[in-house]
């Protein structure tokens, strides 16, 4: 990946690089949107448009859920919306990479970081057992050391919390003052700061507050800015010794 290799010669590159994963690596969208939609016909309510779903996703399944419910104005008990859940991961997981794909530069630009020894993981607030299928289907597997990739169900809490990112970061034993989150939305960015992390966000993600107006340390709009990015936001931290 060319486009990479032009960084500064003096460029330094964050420890440990965490990824989020939907609408960051990857474009799940459609099966996200195929899965609720197959949840929301279990009750007899049409289908969502893939284009409204995807500004829903970022807070777990069972956000998703209620987000969903909300768009029908149909209101759900907890207990209802356990079974709904229940419902939904198992549909999503007998469909999790049927069009999802890697957002264009991921699998370039995760060779090029990993061979310059960058640790790689992902904090995620998708249940762990589904992100993992998601990035074994998808060949990403090789990136990220199994315990390194935390779902939204790994502990006790989840992003926006800090402790979500700070844990993924000890998996890898990488250091947290050279470490960088890369996101889509304001809970990766809102994690991060809370772990005291810097962050990039990506402009393609699900975000339906525009990554730009976020406030982000770095915004790029394809993988391939993502070198630069990442020596950028720790120079703006003052290299974080
Ligand atoms: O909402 C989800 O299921 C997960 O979203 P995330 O990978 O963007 O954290
Ligand atoms: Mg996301």
């Amino acid at each position: 990946m060319s486009s990479c290799e032009i960084l500064p010669f003096s460029a330094t590159l964050p420890d440990t690089v965490i990824f989020d994963l939907d609408g960051t690596l990857v474009d799940s969208a459609p099966d996200l949107t195929g899965a609720l939609n197959a949840t929301m016909a279990s009750l007899g309510l049409a289908a969502l448009p893939e284009a409204e779903v995807r500004h829903m996703v970022g807070h777990g399944a069972r956000k998703l859920i209620e987000r969903g419910l909300e768009a029908h104005a149909v209101p759900k008990s907890a207990g209802e919306i356990d079974a709904l859940v229940d419902y939904f991961i198992g549909y999503y997981a007998g469909h999790v990479a049927d069009h999802s794909v890697a957002f264009p530069g991921v699998v370039a630009t995760l060779n090029w970081l990993r061979a310059r020894g960058v640790r790689l993981g992902v904090c995620t607030n998708k249940p762990v057992v589904l992100a993992k299928q998601l990035i074994v289907a998808l060949e990403l597997d090789e990136f990220f050391p199994a315990d390194a990739i935390l779902g939204g169900d790994s502990l006790t809490v989840k992003k926006p919390d800090g402790r979500h990112l700070i844990a993924t970061i000890e998996a890898l034993s990488g250091d947290l003052d050279r470490a960088v989150m890369v996101g889509d939305s304001a809970t990766d960015l809102n994690a991060a700061r809370d772990a005291g992390v810097p962050a990039v966000l990506v402009t393609f993600g699900y975000t339906p507050i525009p990554a730009q107006k976020l406030g982000a340390d770095a915004v790029i709009d394809h993988f391939r800015e993502l070198p630069h990015a990442l020596t950028q936001v720790l120079d703006r931290t003052g290299a974080r010794h």
